[in-house]
C-alpha cells in the first residue's frame, strides 16, 4: 500500500472513534473483536459509508455483512476501494479473474481452506492488509469461521514477555503450507513459494496499536535465539493467542461477507460440515511490510 493511501479519509475515520455512526449500523459480536454492519449494500456505497466501513474495520478488526448480492466485478470493485488487489501465490481462482480466489469444500474434498489459525499469506514480504470473503453457498449449520484479536493477545502478555519479544523477528514460510495443497484442484506447484522475515510484534499502520504477529500456519522460527527456545516461545504464544477471550465466531448464511484485517487478526475455518458443500470467493487487498 502506498503512503498516500494512509492519509485522508482513513486517518479521519479513525480519529472519529467514539462518535456515533451516521450511515451504517454497527452491532458488536464481542467487546474486543467482530461487528455486524447493517444498512450497507456493498454494490452501492456512498463515500460517507465507505469512510464509516473503514472506521468500523479499524475498531472491530473483522466486520460482517448479510444479504449481499454482488457480481464478481462488484466484489472486486469493493476490494479495490481499499487498495490494490493481491494475487494469491498458490490457490485456484475463478476463470479470467486471478484476484478472485475460490474457497470451496464439498463431498470430494480432503481438506478445506484455512483450517488452522493463520493470518493470510503472512509469508509474503508485504502480506495482505485485508481479506474479503463472500460465501454464496453454505450448510445450514457448520462452517463457521473463528477470528482472534492479536491486539488483545499482545496486551494480555506480561510486561516481561513484551520486553523479551521486543525487536525479535521470525521466519514466515509458504513452502510447507502451499506445496501440493491445491493439486487436487488441478493447480500445478510453483518452483518455490514466498518466505519472509517479519517482526514478532508489529505496529498497525492505521491504529498505531501493537499486535502479535506470529501464526501457526506460516511462522516457522524466531531468529536470533536457539531453535529449542524458538519452539518453546512459539508454542507458548500460539497457546496464549488461542484463548477464547480474544475471539469471535461468525455463523455464515448464504450471501454473507466477512472483511478482516490480517494485520491485527488471525482466523480459522471450521470444516465440520463434510460431506456438505460450502462455496465462495475471496478478494484480498495488498498490504505493507510489517514494522
Ligand atoms: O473459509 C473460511 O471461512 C476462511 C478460509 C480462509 O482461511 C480464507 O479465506 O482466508
Ligand atoms: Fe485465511
Amino acid at each position: 500500500m502506498s503512503l498516500s493511501a494512509l492519509s485522508g479519509p482513513r486517518i479521519r475515520s479513525i480519529t472519529e472513534a467514539g462518535l456515533p455512526y451516521e450511515t451504517i449500523t454497527v452491532e458488536k459480536l464481542t467487546p474486543l473483536i467482530g461487528a455486524e454492519i447493517g444498512g450497507a449494500d456493498l454494490a452501492r456505497l456512498s463515500n460517507r459509508q465507505m469512510d464509516e466501513i473503514h472506521r468500523a474495520l479499524a475498531e472491530n478488526l473483522v466486520i460482517f455483512f448479510r444479504d449481499q448480492h454482488l457480481t464478481q466485478e462488484q466484489h472486486l470493485e469493493f476490494g479495490r476501494q481499499f487498495g490494490e488487489l493481491h494475487l494469491h501465490p498458490a490457490a485456484p481462482h475463478e476463470p479470467g479473474h486471478p484476484e478472485l480466489m475460490i474457497i470451496k469444500a464439498d463431498e470430494n474434498s480432503v481438506r478445506a481452506n484455512g483450517e488452522g489459525w493463520h493470518s493470510d499469506v503472512s509469508c509474503d514480504e508485504e502480506p495482505p492488509m485485508g481479506s474479503i470473503l463472500y460465501i454464496k453457498e453454505c450448510p445450514p449449520h457448520g462452517g463457521d469461521t473463528l477470528f482472534a484479536s492479536m491486539y488483545a493477545a499482545y496486551d494480555a502478555l506480561s510486561d516481561r514477555m513484551k520486553a523479551y519479544l521486543e525487536g525479535l523477528t521470525a521466519i514466515h514460510s509458504g513452502e510447507h503450507v502451499y506445496r501440493g495443497m491445491f493439486a487436487k484442484e488441478g493447480v500445478a506447484d510453483k518452483p518455490s513459494y514466498p518466505k519472509a522475515v517479519h517482526p514478532v510484534v508489529r505496529t498497525h499502520p492505521m491504529t498505531g496499536k501493537k499486535a502479535l504477529y506470529v501464526n501457526r500456519g506460516f511462522t516457522t522460527r524466531i531468529l536470533g535465539i536457539p531453535v529449542d527456545e524458538s519452539e518453546g516461545i512459539l508454542r507458548y504464544l500460539y497457546e496464549h493467542m488461542e484463548n477464547p477471550l480474544f475471539q469471535c465466531r461468525f455463523r455464515w448464511q448464504p450471501n454473507s461477507v466477512a472483511f478482516w484485517d490480517n494485520r491485527c487478526a488471525q482466523h480459522r475455518a471450521m470444516w465440520d460440515y463434510w460431506p456438505q458443500r460450502r462455496y465462495g470467493n475471496r478478494v484480498t487487498v495488498k498490504g505493507e511490510r510489517p514494522v
